[in-house]
């Protein structure tokens, strides 16, 4: 039985909701998987670091009410987020990048990355800046380091999407895509339907654990802009950058035209596309559309997302699923482990064979 040490970079929702599963699950993983989970460091710009060799206590760490500065009171620990120093001596096998997105230009977490893969580390990652913005470098700094970077949850969060086209759909020869990718917003445009206030719909995503640590990224569009980037670059080989994808968010949109959708039998859904056009290149785009309620996407609620590949062999293929959350999220940091697990263990070899 193999055991992974890891660093979890930011202790925000999405790395606790992982280390109260690690807390719950490591039996079964254990068990089912072939692997358990030990949480040797952890840095947060808030609580500090902490590093302890032998392994911390999940369930701790989860219970602990720490306040700011919080790691400096543990043994190994200090009041200053050292992620440098943690990344590249850290003892790990796994660096678990879950620090904020930030959406201009992938840092701090594009460093974190590339720290982690130069010291031969694998990096998993739910941050979308490092996989929009610097894929093409991390990946190839992953394989001249022989590890692994592995994203899946930066888009759709813990619904399979990048590896299922990847795995499933070679030679379907994906053409384009379009889908609603951020479920904050399409929270925030269901409970408008419902008559609440654009402010009030906003609050309750983030305290949903859905929204950005600044949700301006979600209601402009620069979220799921980033994520269009991602999808065209992984799906349809594009070299796109976000500042070439048009966005337009769900702000403008007032309850008014939120009603008058409705009147129309409709909905706006805040949609995220790319099309390969007939001369090769590859255009992207985000925009709030008002979609007929008989369309695929426009029963699409809450933070649910979905995206409709556009394939030349198969016709139209929809994954649906959470897009946005934090267990759900943690899920997509757990199915990256399990990848590596198994590429580096050669048991999905062996089931084939
Ligand atoms: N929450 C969700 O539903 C999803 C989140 N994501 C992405 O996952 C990442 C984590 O999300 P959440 O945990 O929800 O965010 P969060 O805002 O709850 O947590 C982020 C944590 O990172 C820490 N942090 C910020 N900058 C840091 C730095 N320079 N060094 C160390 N720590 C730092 C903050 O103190 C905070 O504790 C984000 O990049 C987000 O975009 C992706 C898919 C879904
Ligand atoms: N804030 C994002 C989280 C996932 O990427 C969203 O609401 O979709």
């Amino acid at each position: 039985m193999k055991i992974y040490n890891i660093a979890l970079i930011g202790f925000g929702g999405v790395n606790r909701a992982l280390t109260e599963l690690i807390a719950t699950k490591n039996s079964l993983w254990e068990r089912d998987l072939g692997f358990r989970l030990n949480i040797v460091a952890v840095s947060d710009l808030y609580l500090g670091s902490v590093i302890s060799p032998n392994g911390l206590d999940a369930k701790t760490l989860i219970e602990a009410n720490f306040a700011k500065g919080g790691f400096g009171r543990l043994s190994g620990g200090s009041a200053e987020a050292d992620n440098e120093t943690i990344i590249k001596s850290a003892p790990v096998d796994i660096v678990v990048e879950a620090t904020f997105t930030n959406p201009k230009d992938g840092e701090p977490a594009i460093s974190h990355c590339r720290w982690a893969l130069k010291s031969g580390k694998h990096v998993v990652t739910t941050n979308k800046g490092p996989v929009a913005i610097a894929a093409q470098e991390l990946k190839a700094l992953a394989k001249a380091n022989n590890v692994h970077f592995e994203y899946e949850g930066s888009v759709m969060s813990g619904t399979p999407v990048l590896r299922m086209a990847e795995k499933t759909l070679s030679g379907a020869e994906i053409k384009g895509f379009e889908g609603i990718l951020n479920g904050t917003s399409n929270f925030v445009l269901g409970r408008m339907e419902n008559g609440l206030d654009f402010a009030s719909a906003v609050a309750e995503a983030q305290a949903l654990g859905f929204a950005e640590a600044d949700p301006t990224a979600d209601v402009e569009g620069l979220d799921v802009r980033l994520k269009v980037v991602i999808l065209a670059n992984e799906l349809l080989g594009a070299n796109l950058k976000p500042e070439e994808v048009s966005c337009e968010g769900i702000s403008k949109l007032s309850p008014s035209d939120i009603d008058a959708a409705a009147k129309a039998n409709s909905r706006w859904k805040l949609i995220g596309s790319a099309v390969r056009n007939a001369d090769g290149t590859i255009t992207g785009s985000v925009a709030p559309k008002q979609l007929p309620l008989e369309h695929p996407l426009a029963g699409v609620n809450g933070a649910t997302n979905a995206v409709s590949l556009n394939t030349e062999l198969l016709g139209s293929v929809t994954v649906t699923g959470p897009g946005a959350g934090r267990t759900e999220t943690a899920y997509a940091l757990l199915s990256d482990i399990v990848a590596i697990h198994n590429a580096r263990s050669g048991s999905l070899a062996k089931d084939a064979a």
